[in-house]
C-alpha cells in the first residue's frame, strides 16, 4: 500500500503549566489519506485544536514528541523555516472563527495576494489579480470584483468563511485542516460552506482533517472518523460503523446525546461530568472511568491500548464489552466523580 498523506504516530503534546509538562495529545496516531475526510470529534478541551496546530507547527512553546509524517517525511524534526514552506502551501488550514482569521484593515484581495506571494513570489501583479478572482470565483463568491475591494467587516459571516477557505486553498494544498469550520456561521450557511468544503475536496483530492464536535457534520462529512477524550483518540471507524456499530463508552455516550425525532420522546443519555482539566487529568487507567461509575471497575484495563477490533475499527480500553447506559437505579446509587 502507498504510504498516507499524513501519518502522526505516538504524538504527544504537552503544555507547561507551573513547573511542569502536561500532555494535552497524549499518544496520538492516525493517517489520512489522499481525497479522504478524516473527523476528530469529541467535546471541547479533549485536544483536538492541539492537535491541529502540532501539524500545522503553529505551537511555540508546546513540547511535541512523536512522529508526523507528511508524504513519508517527518515534519516535527524540520526547523522553522521549513515548517513555514510547508504551511499554507502543502498545508492549509481552515480556522473557526473567520472574523479573526482576517485581517480587519486589510481589503480581501489583499488577503488572498499576500498568501499567493508567500509561495508562488514569481506571479506578477496582473497574474496574483487574476488568480484572487478565480479564487473568490471557485469559493462561490458572486462578484468577485467588487468583494477584491472589500474589507471583512463589509461581507457576511458566510462570505468571511468563503474568503478564509479561498485562502486556504490558494497554493493548492494536498492536505486541508479545518478546525469547526461552521461553528461560528448560522445554521443555513453551515452546508453550503460543507458542500463547499466537500467540493473542493473532490476537485483537487486532497486529504481533510476535519475539527467538530458536531455530529451531525461528522455524518454529513467524513469518511472517516476519530473519537478524542481527554487528550487520547479512544475510537477510530469508517463513518458507516461509526453510526451504526460504536463501541466505546464515550462515543456511544455521544451518540445517545443526540435528539433525534424518534428519540425526543424518550429520556436521552447525559454524559454526567466534564472532561478534567489539563492538570487534573487521570494518566492512568481508562480516562472515561469516572464518567461511568456504574461500571464495575474491573471491566477497565490499567493501560489500555487501542484494540482493532475489526478491520480499521479500533477502540481503546476493553471496557467497551460491559459498558451498558445506566438505568435508574444505577443513576441513583452512583455519582459521577470529575
Ligand atoms: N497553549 C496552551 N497552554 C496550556 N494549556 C493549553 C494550551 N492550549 C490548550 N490547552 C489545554 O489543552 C487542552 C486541550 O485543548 P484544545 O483547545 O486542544 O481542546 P479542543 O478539543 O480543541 O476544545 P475546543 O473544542 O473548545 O476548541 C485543554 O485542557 C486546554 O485548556
Amino acid at each position: 500500500m502507498n504510504d498516507p498523506l499524513l501519518a502522526i504516530k505516538n504524538l504527544t503534546t504537552s503544555f507547561r503549566i507551573a513547573d511542569d509538562y502536561y500532555a494535552a495529545v497524549d499518544d496520538v496516531t492516525l493517517t489520512i489519506g489522499k481525497n479522504e475526510i478524516v473527523a476528530i470529534v469529541g467535546e471541547s478541551g479533549s485536544g483536538k485544536s492541539a492537535l491541529a496546530f502540532s501539524i500545522m507547527g503553529l505551537h511555540t512553546r508546546a513540547r511535541i514528541e512523536g512522529h508526523i509524517y507528511y508524504k513519508g517525511q517527518d515534519i516535527v524534526p524540520l526547523p522553522p523555516s521549513k515548517q513555514n514552506k510547508l504551511r499554507g502551501k502543502e498545508i492549509g488550514m481552515i480556522f473557526q472563527d473567520p472574523l479573526s482569521a482576517l485581517n480587519p484593515l486589510m481589503i480581501i484581495g489583499a488577503q488572498i495576494e499576500e498568501a499567493l506571494l508567500l509561495h508562488q513570489p514569481k506571479l506578477s501583479k496582473k497574474e496574483r489579480r487574476l488568480a484572487v478572482i478565480e479564487l473568490l470565483t471557485k469559493v462561490g463568491i458572486p462578484r468577485p470584483e467588487h468583494t477584491y475591494g472589500q474589507f471583512p467587516h463589509e461581507l457576511s459571516g458566510g462570505m468571511r468563511q468563503r474568503v478564509v477557505i479561498a485562502i486556504a486553498i490558494a497554493n493548492e494544498p494536498k492536505l486541508l485542516i479545518a478546525d469547526e469550520p461552521t461553528t461560528a456561521l448560522d445554521v443555513t450557511i453551515q452546508l453550503q460552506i460543507l458542500e463547499l468544503i466537500k467540493k473542493l475536496k473532490n476537485e483537487s483530492e486532497a486529504g481533510i482533517l476535519l475539527i467538530t464536535h458536531d455530529l451531525g457534520v461528522v455524518a454529513e462529512m467524513a469518511d472517516r472518523v476519530a473519537v478524542m477524550y481527554a487528550g487520547q483518540i479512544v475510537e477510530i471507524a469508517d463513518i458507516y460503523t461509526l453510526l451504526s456499530a460504536a463501541k466505546h463508552p464515550y462515543t456511544r455516550s455521544l451518540l445517545h446525546s443526540i435528539p433525534t425525532s424518534k428519540e425526543s420522546q424518550s429520556r436521552l443519555h447525559v454524559i454526567q461530568g466534564i472532561v478534567p482539566s489539563l492538570q487534573n487529568l487521570p494518566r492512568q487507567g481508562c480516562r472515561f472511568r469516572s464518567r461511568m461509575p456504574w461500571i464495575d471497575p474491573s471491566a477497565h484495563e490499567d493501560n489500555p491500548t487501542m484494540h482493532e477490533i475489526a478491520p480499521g475499527h479500533y477502540v481503546r480500553c476493553t471496557c467497551y464489552k460491559s459498558f451498558h447506559f445506566p438505568d435508574q437505579k444505577e443513576v441513583n446509587d452512583t455519582h459521577v466523580l470529575s
